[in-house]
C-alpha cells in the first residue's frame, strides 16, 4: 500500500490543459487550467502548437499542485486523459514537432479518406477498428505529415520521427525522452488498430502509409507508462494511467459493467455505452471502441456523437437572440408548460449518428400565430434530449441489451428542465453526479487503482449522485412525442443538395 496522499489528473482537451489534484477520497484539492490556441490556418484545418499543449499542462499541474499547498512526493501516481484522435508527429532525437498538432476536428484529409473508400478499403476498416473511415480519426493526419513535411516520410522510414496522439507526446516530455507509448484507447482512435488482436495492423499501416516504425508502444490504459522526471513537479512521478478523455469520463461515472453509459452535454455530445468484453459491430452508425483496459481485463464501447448540442443553445443566444446566455435558456422556456407543437430540429451541419446524413439542415417545424420565444427555447432543449435518444436507440440495438440508466456530465448538465425531459424521453434514469470534473476524475481513479489506492469493488463508491431524474411520463406519450421527433428529422434529411 502507497502512503502518498495524491493522483495528479492530467487532462489535455481541445480548448485548454487542466490538472486536478484528488485525495484519497477522490475529492479535488487543487486545479490548474491554461486555455490553448486554436490556429485556423485554412478552411477546414485545425492546428495546435505541441509546445505550448506541453507547457500549458506541466504549468496547469504545478498550479494544481501549489493550491492544494503539497509536493511532488506526496503524489502517489499521474494519470493522463487527452482529446483523442490529434495527431502529433516530432524528431526522435532532438524533442522538437516537425508541423503542428493537427486537431481531430480538422477535414483536411476527407479526400484521403474518399480515396480509402474509393478503393473499397471501408468494410475491412471497420471490421478491424470498428471506425467509419474519416478525417476525424488520426491515422490520415499522420500520413498527411509525414507527405507534407519536406522530408519527413524518409525520416519516418529510417526511424528518426516518432508519431503519435497527445497522450504519447506528454508521456515521452515527461519521461525525458524515454517513453514513445500510448493506451488502447486512445490507439483505438487511429484507424490502424485491430480491436479483435488489440495490436497495431500491419495491413492498414500499408494501406494508409503510417510506418511501423514511427507508431508509439500500445499498453493497457491501467498500468505503467513511465515515470515523470523529478524536473517537472519535485519528485519522480510513475504515470499509471492514461485513457482518451471521452472514455475517461465513461470510467469516472463508473459505468464498469456492460449497458451501462455516460453522456457529455457540451457543445456536442458524447455518448459511450460500456458493452462488455467482446467488441459489439454497429449496424446503426456507431462507432466500436476501447473503453478502457487494465491487467487482462479489457472492456469494449459504443459510441456515438451528437454534433449540435450545446451549440443550438448558444445559437438562441447568439443567432437568434431570444436568451441573454445558456443558462437562461431554462427560466425561459419554463414560461411555457410545453413546446406548443414546435420541433427545432438542429442539423446545421448535417446529422451525426445514426443518421449520418452530410446533407441534412436545421428546421423548425409546427409554427402558429402562436409561438412565441419561450417554444423555441423549449423545444430547442428537447432537441438535446430527442438526438441523444436517437444514438441510445441505435446503442440499444446494436449492443441488444437495454440502457441500465445514463449517467451525465457537461455544461448543460446544470439545465434541470432539460435532464428531467431526458429521464421522461429515455424511460430511464439519468444521473447527474456531484463531480464537476469527470474526465479528470476518470483518469484518476484508473491510476488511482493501479497504484493501489482503491479497489475495484470501491470504486463504486465514488459513484456520488448529486440528483437523480426519473422518468415520470407515460409510456404512450414518450413514443407519441419521440415519433413525431422522428418524423421532423425524415423531413431535414438531404435537405442541402449539391447545388440547391
Ligand atoms: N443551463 C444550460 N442549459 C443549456 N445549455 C447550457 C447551459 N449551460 C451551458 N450550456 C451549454 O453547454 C455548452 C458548454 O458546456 P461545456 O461542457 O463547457 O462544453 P465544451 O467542453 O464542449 O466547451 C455550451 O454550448 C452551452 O450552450
Ligand atoms: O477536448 P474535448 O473534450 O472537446 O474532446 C475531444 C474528443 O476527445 C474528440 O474525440
Amino acid at each position: 500500500m502507497c502512503m502518498s496522499n495524491y493522483i495528479l489528473a492530467l487532462d489535455q482537451g481541445t480548448t485548454s490543459s487542466r490538472a486536478i489534484l484528488f485525495d484519497r477520497e477522490a475529492v479535488m484539492r487543487g486545479i490548474g487550467q491554461y486555455d490553448i490556441a486554436q490556429s485556423f490556418p485554412k478552411p477546414g484545418w485545425v492546428e495546435h502548437d505541441p509546445n505550448q499543449i506541453w507547457e500549458s499542462q506541466v504549468a496547469a499541474a504545478r498550479d494544481a499542485i501549489a493550491a492544494a499547498g503539497a509536493t511532488g512526493q506526496q503524489i502517489a501516481a499521474i494519470g493522463i486523459t487527452n482529446q483523442r484522435e490529434t495527431a502529433l508527429v516530432w524528431d526522435r532525437t532532438t524533442g522538437e514537432p516537425v508541423y503542428p498538432a493537427v486537431v481531430w476536428q480538422d477535414r483536411r484529409t476527407s479526400g484521403a479518406c474518399e480515396a480509402l473508400k474509393a478503393r473499397g478499403l471501408e468494410g475491412e476498416i471497420a471490421r478491424k477498428t470498428g471506425l467509419v473511415v474519416d478525417a476525424y480519426f488520426s491515422a490520415t493526419k499522420i500520413a498527411w505529415i509525414l507527405d507534407h513535411v519536406e522530408g519527413a516520410r524518409e525520416r519516418a522510414e529510417r526511424g528518426e520521427l516518432l508519431a503519435g496522439t497527445v497522450d504519447s507526446w506528454l508521456i515521452w516530455k515527461l519521461t525525458g525522452g524515454t517513453e514513445h507509448v500510448t493506451d488502447v484507447t486512445n490507439a483505438s482512435r487511429t484507424m490502424l488498430f485491430d480491436l479483435h488482436r488489440r495490436a497495431w495492423d500491419e495491413e492498414l499501416m500499408r494501406e494508409l502509409r503510417v510506418p511501423a516504425a514511427v507508431l508509439p508502444e500500445v499498453r493497457m490504459s491501467g498500468g505503467l507508462f513511465g515515470i515523470a522526471r523529478a524536473e517537472w513537479f519535485g519528485a519522480e512521478i510513475p504515470i499509471l494511467s492514461v485513457l482518451g478523455d471521452q472514455q475517461a469520463a465513461l470510467f469516472g461515472h463508473t459505468c464498469l459493467e456492460a449497458g451501462s453509459a455516460k453522456n457529455t452535454y457540451g457543445t456536442g455530445c458524447f455518448i459511450l455505452m460500456n458493452t462488455g468484453t467482446e467488441p459489439v459491430a454497429s449496424e446503426h452508425g456507431l462507432l466500436t471502441t476501447i473503453a478502457w483496459g487494465m491487467g487482462e481485463e479489457l472492456y469494449y464501447a459504443l459510441e456515438g456523437s451528437v454534433f449540435m448540442a450545446g451549440a443550438a443553445v448558444q445559437w438562441l443566444e447568439e443567432g437568434l437572440g431570444l436568451i441573454d446566455n445558456p443558462m437562461a435558456s431554462e427560466e425561459k422556456a419554463m414560461e411555457v408548460p410545453d413546446t406548443g407543437g414546435v420541433v427545432v430540429v438542429p442539423a446545421f451541419t448535417g446529422l451525426g449518428a445514426p443518421y449520418w446524413d452530410m446533407y441534412a439542415r436545421g428546421a423548425i417545424f409546427g409554427l402558429t400565430r402562436g409561438t412565441t420565444a419561450a417554444h423555441l427555447v423549449r423545444a430547442t432543449l428537447e432537441s438535446l434530449a430527442c438526438q441523444t435518444r436517437d444514438v441510445i436507440g441505435a446503442m440499444e440495438k446494436d449492443a441488444g441489451m437495454p440502457l441500465t440508466g445514463l449517467r451525465v456530465d457537461g455544461g448543460a448538465v446544470r439545465n434541470d428542465l432539460l435532464m428531467q425531459f431526458q429521464a421522461d424521453l429515455l424511460g430511464s434514469e439519468v444521473t447527474r453526479t456531484v463531480y464537476a470534473e469527470t474526465t479528470a476524475l476518470g483518469a484518476a481513479l484508473l491510476a488511482g487503482l493501479s497504484a493501489g489506492f482503491w479497489t475495484r469493488e470501491g470504486l463504486e463508491a465514488f459513484n456520488r449522485s448529486e440528483r437523480v431524474f426519473k422518468p415520470a411520463m407515460p409510456e404512450a406519450e414518450r413514443e407519441e412525442r419521440y415519433a413525431v421527433w422522428q418524423d421532423a428529422v425524415a423531413r431535414t434529411v438531404g435537405w442541402e443538395k449539391h447545388g440547391r
